[in-house]
């Protein structure tokens, strides 16, 4: 009998901690962070239990995503963030909100954004992000890993981008780009008119463009055998949308709910395409080679030490590439486009500058990049006004002071590119307008603020991407605009940019093009 009642006790202890766990969880903590931010003067949309602001923000996305906006408007902030335009006209630019349970706050001073990226202390770390997101590039990947993994990681991987490999990586560059055109020609040929046009749906070309080039650079397979990879990440991409404004609860991630046998599924499917390219790679070269891939695995057969790297680190590198590679490079390429597409004036001043220093027909090299100066100029005005990543996210792992802010541990600092990027006091009254001369003394001379351009983030955890980036984009564009023009948008065209993890346009991007006289 008294068995029974002492274990009765423990039950009810355990069931008691709980609760208490649950209560501290749901209301005293935000209960006391509403309180401290509110003594420092910073306020916010109120806490819900449970949802904190997470059913205000999908109602508010759902409305914005409704309509669409001018074509020839760059006003894009409050499409894809309505809510924090909302909060910020209500509450000030730095404002406290709730992701559920957890507090975030919204801050868009360069000063601030710069001191919480370049932090080397490890004050602000990666925020946490949902399983499925996360599952995407991988949990022991560049993109999520902290402290002595990530260094060793980016060691390991920071000379796959080195100006040698690059210039290696331009010749891929140039000949899956001559691929695309020459079907584009095939096209042109078929049409009997005097001056033939071409319609084409510029994302989705950009998209196909964008994987073969990293799939051959990187991996020396190629858009056809990487395509199963690139397939399984655009459908787990798929599932992770409409979870990104769902409260999300710690273990459901492992209940065999028909969407987790879903991401699941894609998982192994992803991995099994990533270990056939890995496994051909093995048997086919004994050095392993130079690229990502080859890099990769001799961290991984290194001889007499340990492994640098393990097999599954190397699977979860290859998901990182295979999807950082193309996705937010097609929506460079696809925006640069549409507004080459409506600034005619600007297109013709690349032409002739690319007829001037490379020709007509001439193949690229990396050194013709660097007198490309109108065209860099573009792709960084281009970065500015439709860069791929609308915000960041930091969390504070200890209590900590930002300026004048003081932090508790566990709170998410949101920086918005997308209001950073269009704000007026740092980008003048034309903040709105394509205007690429303001880029003519360099980026950080561009703004009020040398770091108000965010788009590849600064410190440590800056994009390693970010020069393959710039030469792949050059190069496409300059052997398109070598060859085709683009005339103008097609009519069916709607101008509605929308964050599915990366800004890219909600209903594709159909642009006539006339090819040019050879
Ligand atoms: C227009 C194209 C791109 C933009 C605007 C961009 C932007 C960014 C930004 C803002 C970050 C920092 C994210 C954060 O701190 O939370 C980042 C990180 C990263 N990017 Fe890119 N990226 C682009 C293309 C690429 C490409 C082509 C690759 C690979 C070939 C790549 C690989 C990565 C990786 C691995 C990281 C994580 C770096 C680390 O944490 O050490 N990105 N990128």
């Amino acid at each position: 009998m008294e068995l029974v009642i002492f274990l009765a006790l423990i039950v009810l202890l355990l069931i008691g901690l709980r609760i208490f766990e649950a209560f501290v969880i749901l209301v005293w903590h935000p209960f006391v962070v509403t309180r401290r931010f509110k003594n420092q003067g910073i306020s916010g949309p109120k806490y819900r239990i449970f949802h904190g602001n997470l059913s205000e923000i999908k109602k508010m996305k759902r409305e914005s995503h409704l309509s669409t906006l001018d074509p020839s408007s760059n006003d894009i902030f409050p499409r894809i963030l309505p809510h924090y335009q909302r909060w910020m006209s209500q509450y000030g630019e730095t404002f406290l909100y709730w992701n559920g349970t957890e507090p975030r706050v919204c801050i868009s001073d360069p000063e601030l954004a710069k001191n919480i990226l370049s932090n080397k202390l490890g004050f602000f770390v990666k925020s946490k992000m949902r399983p499925e997101v996360v599952k995407l590039v991988g949990s022991k990947g560049l993109v999520f890993i902290e402290g002595s993994d990530w260094v060793r990681h980016r060691r390991i991987l920071n000379p796959a981008f080195s100006i040698d490999r690059l210039k290696i990586m331009t010749t891929v560059m140039v000949d899956c780009t001559l691929k695309m055109l020459e079907e584009w020609r095939k096209e042109k040929s078929k049409e009997e008119t005097a001056q033939p046009m071409i319609k084409k749906e510029m994302h989705r070309e950009f998209q196909r463009l964008t994987a073969d080039v990293i799939a051959t650079s990187a991996f020396g397979s190629s858009y056809v055998e990487g395509i199963e990879v690139f397939r399984s990440q655009m459908e787990l991409k798929k599932c992770c949308i409409p979870s990104l404004n769902k409260v999300f609860i710690p273990g459901t991630q492992y209940l065999p709910t028909p969407s987790n046998f879903r991401i699941w599924k894609l998982e192994r499917k992803m991995d099994k395409s990533i270990k056939r390219i890995i496994r051909s790679r093995l048997e086919s070269q004994s050095d392993y080679g130079d690229d990502l891939l080859g890099i990769l695995l001799k961290a991984y057969k290194t001889e007499g030490n340990e492994r640098k790297m393990s097999i599954e680190e190397i699977i979860h590198e290859c998901r990182t590439f295979f999807f950082g590679g193309h996705e937010t490079t097609a929506n460079l390429l696809t925006w640069t486009t549409m507004l080459l597409s409506l600034h005619q004036d600007w297109q013709e001043k690349l032409r002739e500058e690319i007829f001037k220093e490379c020709g007509k027909q001439k193949t690229l090299d990396s050194e013709t990049f660097s007198k490309l100066k109108l065209m860099n100029m573009v792709i960084m005005e281009s970065l500015r006004l439709y860069g791929p990543t609308s915000a960041l996210a930091r969390e504070a792992s200890v209590s900590t002071k930002l300026g004048d802010l003081e932090i508790p541990k566990g709170t998410t600092v949101v920086i918005p590119l997308l209001k950073m990027h269009s704000d007026k006091t740092l980008w003048g009254s034309d903040a709105d307008k394509f205007n690429p001369t303001r880029f003519a003394n360099g980026v950080s001379r561009a703004a009020n603020h040398p770091n108000a351009l965010l788009a590849f983030s600064v410190g440590p955890r800056a994009c390693i991407g970010q020069n393959f980036v710039m030469i792949e984009a050059k190069t496409v564009l300059t052997m398109i605009l070598q060859r085709f023009r683009f005339i103008s948008l097609c009519d069916e065209y709607k101008h509605a940019p929308v964050d599915h993890l990366t800004i890219q346009p909600q209903y594709g991007l159909p642009v006539m093009l006339q090819p040019l006289e050879d």
